[in-house]
């Protein structure tokens, strides 16, 4: 799969953008602060809606506007959809395919499919366990889209009963009959949170294990003389799960009935703090690193070094990216910015797993930092402007100075209603 054209209107720095792409290599060249990482940005919040750098949508719309939007023409086995999503911070974003409106934003999710390196993606290993779950579950839904219904029915479903959970204490207070009638209220959210909590308990759990080998692999590749033992993964719930260690993992009723369970066994502690204290929202995912397989083990956070820590969360980006394309998929890869954190032998092994990819977008502040395995196309991205680099070596007739903008105005996503 792949974008052969992205159009922005007020996305971040842009107050429109029109850029026409092809399958292969495109790398953005351009100072620090022209606006490079904010058209991958784009491209990857068109894929997850959400955004590798921040958590919530306001940033992403541009300063003095009040919604962005963002729209490529995506090619997928030679067959194109124009998919487009309005950004409105405060109020529900809306999606199309094709011009038709989706019912939910959310129904965009995982038509396009990206896998992003970045600089951010050390919070992967050095992070809390909250970075961590959203890994997991950014994951799950790009392979599983109608996982993102799971996951947003889990944080509702958490967050009427963390209200519930602050207003029992209230509740206590006002009496028998009131507090009754609140424990009552609380047993049906018990029932939602065991259900919907061990969906996506059961979901994460088998993509662990289907994750595992491929981390191992990657990080064997991109870390000087690891083995492929040498990288675990281990899911740590917030409960003991029923079964022993080694047996087949248990199944989704009985982690609904051991949800339930738990829940019920820390009642008092959850009243007494407000808070929901069992479930995948309390879940980590434990990183470690040993020397092969029988070698002891350490977790990653808090005594890998830097480089290790670093090949760990690229092992895991490459992981995903190669699960992705077991799955029979092609996601398109954005290498933001993270050629200037790798050594030059690590720069090429990361080139080379990459280059095969239908589509490779990399941002880098300096051309010569982009590996020679990852030539392609070249934008210059400067003063909010992005426009191919003229090689005047290649066709010494082109003025350097032309302006490309005109005719990308002319492209196909152009005459597209932006619906305002
Ligand atoms: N919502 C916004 N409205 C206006 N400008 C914004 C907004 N969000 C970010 N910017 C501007 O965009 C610029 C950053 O763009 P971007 O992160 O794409 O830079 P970059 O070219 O990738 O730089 P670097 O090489 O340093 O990573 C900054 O100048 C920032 O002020």
């Amino acid at each position: 799969m792949y974008v052969s054209h992205l159009v922005l209107h007020d996305f971040r720095s842009y107050a429109a953008a029109d850029v026409r792409l092809e399958p292969g290599v495109t790398a953005f060249i351009g100072r620090n602060g022209q606006g490079k990482t904010n058209l991958v940005e784009a491209v990857d919040y068109l894929s997850r809606q959400s955004s590798h750098r921040v958590a919530t949508d306001a940033p992403l719309v541009r300063a003095g506007a009040d919604q962005a939007v963002v729209r490529a023409a995506v090619v997928r086995d030679g067959r194109t959809a124009v998919l487009e999503i309005e950004l409105n911070p405060g109020r529900a974003n809306r999606a199309r395919v094709n011009r038709s409106p989706l019912p939910r934003s959310r129904d965009l999710v995982g038509i396009l499919r990206t896998v992003v390196f970045s600089p951010e993606d050390l919070t992967l290993v050095k992070g809390d366990p909250s970075d961590r779950r959203r890994f997991l579950d950014d994951l799950l839904v790009l392979r599983t889209p109608r996982l993102a219904g799971v996951r947003s029915d889990y944080d509702r479903v958490l967050k009427q009963r963390n209200s519930l959970l602050k207003n029992l204490g209230a509740a206590r207070r006002g009496g028998r009959d009131a507090q009754e009638a609140a424990l009552g209220t609380l047993a049906v959210w018990d029932e939602h949170l065991a259900r919907t909590g061990a969906e996506l308990l059961d979901e994460r759990l088998a993509l662990v294990r289907a994750l595992t080998p491929y981390v191992g692999a990657a990080y064997e590749t991109v870390a000087r003389g690891a083995s492929r033992d040498d990288a675990g993964l281990e899911y740590r719930p917030s409960f003991t799960l029923p079964g022993d260690a080694g047996e087949a993992p248990p199944d989704r009723e009985t982690l609904a009935g051991a949800l339930l369970a738990e829940v019920e066994r820390r009642r008092r502690e959850e009243i007494d703090r407000g808070l929901s204290l069992v479930g995948p929202h309390r879940d980590d995912l434990l990183l470690s690193l040993g020397q092969g397989e029988a070698g002891t083990r350490l977790p990653v956070k808090g005594y890998a070094s830097h480089g290790e820590s670093w090949s760990f969360a690229l092992a895991l980006r490459l992981a995903s990216y190669d699960l992705l394309r077991a799955d029979g998929d092609d996601p398109i890869l954005i290498l933001d910015d993270v050629f200037a954190e790798l050594d030059t032998e690590r720069r090429a092994r990361l080139a080379e797993l990459v280059a095969g990819a239908e589509q490779v977008l990399v941002t880098a502040a300096v051309g010569a930092d982009v590996p020679a395995a990852l030539q392609g196309a070249r934008f210059v991205v400067a003063g909010g402007e992005v426009r191919p680099e003229v090689d005047p070596e290649v066709d010494p007739e082109v003025d350097p100075g032309v302006d490309p903008g005109e005719d990308a105005a002319r492209g196909e996503l152009s005459g597209v209603d932006d619906g305002r």
